[in-house]
Order: C-alpha cells, then sequence, then structure tokens
C-alpha cells in the first residue's frame, strides 16, 4: 500500500525554498526561494547572500548606523538570486519564498515572466515595499498566495522509514 500524508507539492517548494534558505549568512533575516515550471520541475533556486566576490567576512551584516555600513545595499535578495541562478526561461513558473516579495524583486519577478508567488511570511505585505509590489502584481497579472506555516524539515527516524 502506498505512503499517505506525503508532503503536498505547496509543501515540498516551499521546504527547498527554506532549506536553500539555511545557506544564508544574514544574522537576522535567513529567505530562500524556489521558482517552478509549469510542469513541476525546479528551474532555480537562491537565498539571500553576497554577490561573488564580496567576502561575508569582509562586507557588513548589521542594520544601524551609516547606509553604507549596513547589510541593504550589497545583499542580492533570495528571490533575485533564484532568478538569476536559473538561467532559462521562466515564463509562467510561479516562485515559492519564505518571506512576500519587495518591490524590488516583484519587478525582477515581472520581468522574468513569473506568473504566481507562493509566500510564507507577510512581514513586508504592508509595508509600503509591499504595497508597491501588491500594485505591480495585480497590474501585471501576477498572482500571489500565502501558505500556511506547516512546512518542517522531518528527520528520519526508524519508525518513518
Ligand atoms: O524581498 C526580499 C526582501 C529582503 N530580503 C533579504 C535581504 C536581507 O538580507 C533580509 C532583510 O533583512 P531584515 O533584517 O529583515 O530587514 O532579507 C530578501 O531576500 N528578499
Ligand atoms: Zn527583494
Amino acid at each position: 500500500m502506498k505512503r499517505e500524508n506525503v508532503l503536498t507539492w505547496d509543501e515540498y517548494f516551499m521546504g527547498l525554498a527554506h532549506l536553500s534558505a539555511l545557506r544564508s549568512k544574514d544574522p537576522v533575516a535567513q529567505i530562500g526561494a524556489c521558482i517552478v515550471s509549469k510542469d513541476m520541475k525546479v528551474v532555480g533556486i537562491g537565498y539571500n547572500g553576497l554577490p561573488k566576490g564580496c567576502d561575508d567576512d569582509t562586507f557588513p551584516w548589521g542594520k544601524g548606523g551609516d547606509y553604507l555600513d549596513t547589510k541593504f545595499p550589497y545583499v542580492v535578495h533570495a528571490e533575485l538570486n533564484a532568478i538569476l541562478n536559473s538561467g532559462t526561461d521562466l515564463s509562467g513558473c510561479s516562485l515559492y519564498v519564505s518571506r512576500f516579495p519587495c518591490n524590488e524583486c516583484a519587478k525582477a519577478i515581472i520581468q522574468s515572466g513569473i506568473k504566481r508567488v507562493i509566500y510564507e511570511s507577510d512581514k513586508n505585505f504592508y509595508k509600503d515595499t509591499g504595497l508597491a509590489s501588491r500594485k505591480m502584481f495585480d497590474a501585471a497579472g501576477v498572482t500571489y498566495d500565502k501558505l500556511p506555516y506547516c512546512v518542517k524539515l522531518q528527520v528520519e527516524t526508524e519508525d518513518n522509514n
């Protein structure tokens, strides 16, 4: 008899986004993103991190003080990294991301041809950045759906092997 109660597709792809987020060096926010094609193949994955050649130990990770001494001007957002890592046509794809995208990521999402965003945290959703994202998504016909926090990485035990 087959196993029941396996992960749904949404849980599976959001789970991959979470796994990717674990690579982030940001001490405050670890964001993961996973792009999925119409035929349910993973075509891009990413997390928030510094651009190539920018040393994790040299660049700042703080949020306070001078703008140039904070992480904000330097970190590549998870969604953008997933798009840049994909190297393929993303028309009609879905993007799973652990936090609702900021307006800069929204622009990249729209321009890449992604048509659906599935997110978990709505930390940005009601901020100006999230409002701008929604305004652009609505105009461009990109849908966005919130997933409940239901994804847990399960450690194998003898019982569930
Ligand atoms: O759409 C987004 C927005 C932000 N991020 C990344 C960028 C930073 O590393 C953190 C945000 O840090 P806070 O301390 O929560 O301000 O998240 C992203 O990947 N995608
Ligand atoms: Zn962003």
